[in-house]
């Protein structure tokens, strides 16, 4: 990683190596909270992104991000730009390309440009986790992850950071060496917590109190009479509106909460082809204390509960600002 150097009103490339060592899991938790919780604070609107935009040509998907945060002590103006190309797997290539502008809030100038990809690998599994503390239930010894891939492997680790009770994690992944390659690295990061790789998406799941989905189907891995009572899901993948991950059964049986419902109610394919399933809150309203998590939905203690992500322009311009205000600090102290 080379050592950052800034002129005044530079603007500054940031790369991968820096946003890798430079974001680190509890302030971008923290972050992702308030990120989220400004997002759905529809009385202080001092958060706006744009949630729909054409982002498919010719099958080749490029998705851009605008988002602008502004509160006492933030004034971020931010772009991720994103293109998903699923099928690079196979080619063992990464399948997201990113990168995010940070723009001057006051004259409109390009503050820096940074590397998105690790910016969005790790904001996903931080938001992920945000939500299985405040809605999955207090027993959390038992994690299943469905897809050995980026999302996969983040997500193990931000919910082991965050849980120290977790006691196993099961990982399956549609072709078996990635769930194998994937339990081998996490093995010797974790050498006190037991990391199996299952061959069936049952024997992942069973007695696993939480679930995350990460996968790149098209189709439904995961069934209602997979799942125990009381589960909580985090439902990562599936983010095109005629791809699933979770059959219409379990999507419509559990307590659904998203990241942002206009985005949830026609990009989410779980939720839009599941005619009866019903949003109870964003996550920044349970966040913000608008809903109580333990009534959402007239929710028991046997309810399913699924946190299902698309992924808020708003959580990379909030990490992406973490990331810039690291290196500006750095470049103050050469
Ligand atoms: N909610 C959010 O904020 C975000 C969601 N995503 C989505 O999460 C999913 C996972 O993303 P990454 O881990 O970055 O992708 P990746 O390409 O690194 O991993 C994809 C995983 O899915 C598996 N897979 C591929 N085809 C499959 C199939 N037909 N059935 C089951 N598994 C299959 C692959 O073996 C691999 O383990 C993608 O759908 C991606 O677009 C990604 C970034 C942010
Ligand atoms: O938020 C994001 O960057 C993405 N969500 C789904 C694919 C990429």
């Amino acid at each position: 990683m080379a050592t950052p150097v800034m002129e005044k009103t530079e603007m500054v490339f940031i790369d991968k190596a820096f946003v890798l060592e430079n974001l680190p899991w509890d302030p971008l938790i923290l972050a992702m909270e308030n990120a989220l919780r400004i997002f759905s604070d529809t009385k202080n609107n001092t958060a706006e992104e744009q949630v729909l935009q054409p982002s498919i040509f010719c099958s080749r998907w490029l998705g851009v991000m605008p988002a602008a945060i502004t509160t006492p002590d933030k004034d971020i103006l931010a772009t991720k730009l994103v293109t998903v190309y699923p099928e690079n797997g196979a080619k063992s290539l990464p399948s997201h390309h990113a990168i995010i502008v940070l723009f001057d809030c006051t004259s409109g100038s390009i503050k820096a440009v940074l590397d998105g990809e690790v910016i969005t690998e790790k904001r996903t599994a931080a938001v992920s986790a945000v939500a299985a503390k405040y809605l999955a239930s207090t027993s959390r010894t038992v994690l299943a992850v469905l897809g050995s891939g980026v999302q996969g492997k983040a997500h193990i680790e931000a919910f082991l950071h965050l849980f120290k009770d977790i006691k196993q994690v099961r990982i399956w992944n549609h072709r078996a060496e990635g769930a194998e390659n994937l339990a081998g690295k996490m093995r010797v990061l974790y050498p006190d917590v037991e990391i199996v790789a299952c061959e069936s998406v049952e024997l992942a799941v069973s007695s696993a109190n939480m679930i995350v989905t990460a996968t790149s189907s098209k189709t439904p891995i995961l069934h209602h009479s997979h799942v125990q009572p009381g589960t909580f899901i985090a439902a990562v993948g599936a983010p095109r509106k005629d791809w699933r991950e979770m059959s219409p059964e379990l999507v419509a049986k559990s307590v659904l909460i998203v990241d942002s419902v206009d985005a949830a109610t026609v990009e989410a394919g779980d939720i839009v082809c599941t005619p009866n399933a019903k949003i109870c809150a964003e996550i920044g309203q349970v966040l913000g204390q608008q809903v109580v998590p333990r009534l959402l939905g007239n929710r028991t203690p046997e309810d399913v509960v699924i946190f299902k992500s698309l992924g808020l322009a708003l959580e990379d311009a909030a990490a992406a600002d973490l990331v810039y205000r690291e290196f500006v600090r750095k470049c103050k102290k050469t």
